[in-house]
């Protein structure tokens, strides 16, 4: 195995940056929730990407933000913390906004916390944006630190996935696998199956909604006497009983709709027909409450 190469990498970057997403493209299976809500990230899900020269293992972290929560402020210390441990930080700007205060803000955190760390500037969403103006944001991003490399992607048609892999990999250390051959995470089903159930609810609920749901998959078992049907028993939190009616939707409609989205996507992951039993709760003011922070995996 000369020349092997295995380590670990995150992308930071502003919420809504294209960091999961990314992550999803190099992995090549879906790992990590990705919606057109900002902070949906919530845990810590590894990605793996097995190459024939190397294994480089993803940290997708949340995005980093002003804490206004208890939830918000040990977000950040979650972030700080896994910037320090990695081999080398994918820093994603997307190419179709400005770079602006938050960025800045970010780089500076970097620069802060990780001195010694490799930052490759990754250049998002350039399907988005004619070509002019991903190379204005090329220049935009040099100056606002200093990276190992800067380099555009887009997740969505591929362009350049390829290339980041291998600037990636490049900064990891030599040394044998750290995974075994064909794993792509190494993030618990469950909780898995619930970021399956939470990114379904998310669907076009707005404002304050989204931060205040929580999925914990309370069991999960096949179904005694079957070996083709497994059962999943979920609670999906809510903070208010305004909620709980919004997510329930007109005679349950809605949450019967998330039930059969998430279904399917649960069945998929697991291989096999899954029968989904979900309940709403509501936990009264869950992102402020450490007790219940904890219970709910925080
Ligand atoms: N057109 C286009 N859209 C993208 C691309 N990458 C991500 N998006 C979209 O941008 C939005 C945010 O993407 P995410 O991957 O969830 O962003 P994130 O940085 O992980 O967000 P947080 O979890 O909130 O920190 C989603 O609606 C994605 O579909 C891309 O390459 N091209």
């Amino acid at each position: 195995m000369d020349g092997y190469r295995s380590g670990f990498a995150c992308f930071v970057g502003r919420p809504n940056a294209g960091k999961s997403t990314l992550t999803n493209a190099l992995v090549g299976t879906k790992v990590a929730i990705t919606s057109s809500k900002p902070q949906t990230t919530r845990h810590t899900i590894r990605g793996i990407v097995h190459r024939e020269d190397g294994q480089l293992i993803l940290i997708d972290t949340p995005g980093l933000h002003r804490p206004r929560t208890l939830l918000g402020q040990r977000l950040n210390d979650l972030v700080r913390e896994t910037w320090s441990e990695v081999d080398v930080v994918g820093f994603c700007v997307p190419a179709d906004q400005k770079v602006g205060p938050g960025d800045k803000f970010i780089a500076a955190e970097l620069q802060k916390i990780a001195k010694k760390t490799p930052v490759i500037g990754i250049i998002t969403k350039t399907d988005l944006v004619p070509q002019q103006q991903v190379a204005e944001q090329l220049l935009a991003l040099q100056n606002i630190m200093e990276f190992a490399e800067i380099v555009p992607v887009s997740a969505v048609d591929g362009y350049q996935v390829d290339t980041l892999e291998k600037l990636l990999l490049d900064r990891l250390p030599e040394g044998p696998p750290l995974y075994p051959d064909g794993d792509l995470t190494d993030e618990p089903e469950m909780t898995l199956i619930a970021e399956l159930i939470r990114e379904a609810a998310l669907e076009g609920v707005h404002d304050e909604l989204p931060h205040s749901i929580a999925v914990l998959v309370e069991e999960m078992a096949p179904r005694e006497g079957r070996d083709d049907l497994i059962d999943v028993h979920a609670n999906l939190y809510v903070e208010r009983t305004s909620q709980k009616a919004i997510i329930l939707g007109h005679r349950g409609e809605r949450l019967k709709q998330v039930g059969i989205t998430s279904r399917k996507q649960i069945e998929a992951l697991l291989g096999s027909k899954v029968f989904l039993d979900l309940h709403i709760k509501i936990a009264k003011d869950w992102q402020r409450d450490p007790k219940q922070l904890r219970r709910l995996g925080f």
